[in-house]
């Protein structure tokens, strides 16, 4: 079983022992000087905060909501864009040295990428629902109800849930991008990093200019959804996203092992073109405890993809991709983390509901408390009854 990985994104927003409170001014204390970045003690009330959802940030927006209110005088009424860099100043501060080199080596990477790579398709840069979405899909997003949700939705296996999504132009457009990408690379040179550690080919499309383009298709297309059909496992709280093209056929990679995503939900596009085999096949949910158990009967599954239809299913659902036997498969894989929900998660003592093998087990510690009790009954009833 492998599991993948791209390194951790959570972001956690510490208490250090090295902050000092006077005069309600928290000092954020830094080995550098000089300290200019400042929260007040106390939040200010009367102070309604903006919000941050548009922005391209590296921590939940909520908390640069929360944050505002303790913004300093000087600071609280300037532009949103100057308050969410003075504050992301703050928060880099408290996470661990190792992942602000992280944060920041990737951002320097992404930032080489963009400035050198002239886009082919502009218009796919920002999101233009209208000219990516087909109508059905659009529409279910707009009514905002979970019954609109279910009627374009078919769940052919438990927790697994296909639809039709993506216009076959816009489907086009991404993939002649990701090959004008590619040439580019190879023009000049250029050493990417690949989507994750089980492909030697894709892209990620995080890394040149398509971050906040996918960030409004998580946050305003595919949370709405998680939110109904994930909500156990953080689907109403994704935050932040791991966005990647995988590409198999000729030339490219031909399958995909068995694993588990680095996500919560795993949103799963094909983009085409013309190929045979490269059928998912999964096998059931499980919690890290259980990620080896066997598959029940129940859990094989078997999806063979459709260029423009869409797949969402739950990252801990265990599956891998068959062999792509002719032609070429491309597809966009959207990896959806909630933050509050990894951190929820540590504290959690009690199986999970949401793993196949806990329900099979709690099931059977059931089945067995049930009889021992039907047992004893008829013992008691015997023994009045002579
Ligand atoms: O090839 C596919 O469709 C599946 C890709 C996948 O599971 C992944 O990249 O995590
Ligand atoms: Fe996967």
């Amino acid at each position: 079983m492998y599991h993948h990985q791209n390194g951790s994104l959570e972001r956690r927003a510490q208490a250090s022992n090295g902050d000092i409170a006077t005069n309600n001014v928290v000092t954020v204390i830094s080995n550098s000087n000089p300290i200019t970045t400042r929260l007040l003690g106390s939040p200010r009330s009367d102070h309604m905060p903006d919000n941050y959802e548009d922005l391209p940030l590296d921590f939940n927006p909520l908390v640069f909501t929360s944050l505002e209110r303790h913004l300093p005088p000087h600071v609280i009424n300037l532009s949103k864009d100057v308050k969410a860099h003075y504050m992301s100043n703050i928060l880099l501060r408290y996470l661990p040295h190792s992942e602000r080199t992280r944060m920041q080596k990737q951002k320097e990477y992404r930032q080489k990428i963009i400035l050198n790579y002239p886009p082919l398709h502009k218009e796919i840069y920002t999101m233009h629902s209208e000219n990516f979405f087909t109508p059905s899909f659009l529409r279910a997003i707009k009514a905002n109800t979970a019954a609109s949700f279910r009627s374009i939705m078919a769940e052919p296996s438990r927790g697994i849930y296909t639809f039709e999504m993506l216009q076959p132009h816009f489907c086009e457009m991404l993939v002649s991008e990701v090959d004008h990408f590619e040439r580019w690379v190879h023009e000049t040179k250029f050493r990417i990093m690949r989507p994750n550690t089980m492909n030697q080919y894709g892209a990620v499309l995080d890394d040149f200019g398509l971050e906040n383009m996918l960030d409004k298709l998580m946050n305003d297309f595919i949370r709405p959804l998680a939110g109904v059909f994930f909500s156990e496992i953080g689907g109403s709280t994704l935050d932040s996203h791991h966005g990647f093209v995988v590409e198999y056929g000729t030339n490219r990679d031909v399958d995909l092992g068995f694993h588990v995503d680095d996500a919560e939900v795993t949103l799963n596009i094909c983009l085409g073109t013309q190929f045979s085999g490269g059928e998912l096949f999964f096998r059931g949910v499980r919690c890290d405890e259980h990620v080896n158990t066997e598959t029940q009967t129940g859990e094989i599954f078997d999806y063979s993809h459709v260029p423009g239809h869409a797949v969402l299913h739950s990252g801990r659902h265990r599956h891998g991709a068959r062999p792509t036997i002719s032609g070429n498969r491309i597809n966009l894989i959207l990896w959806c983390r909630s933050s509050a929900f990894r951190e929820i998660k540590k504290y959690q003592r009690e199986f999970p509901n949401w793993c196949g093998e806990c329900r099979r087990k709690k099931k059977e510690r059931e089945r067995v408390s049930i009889a021992a009790t039907k047992e004893e009954l008829l013992k008691r009833e015997l023994k009045s009854a002579s």
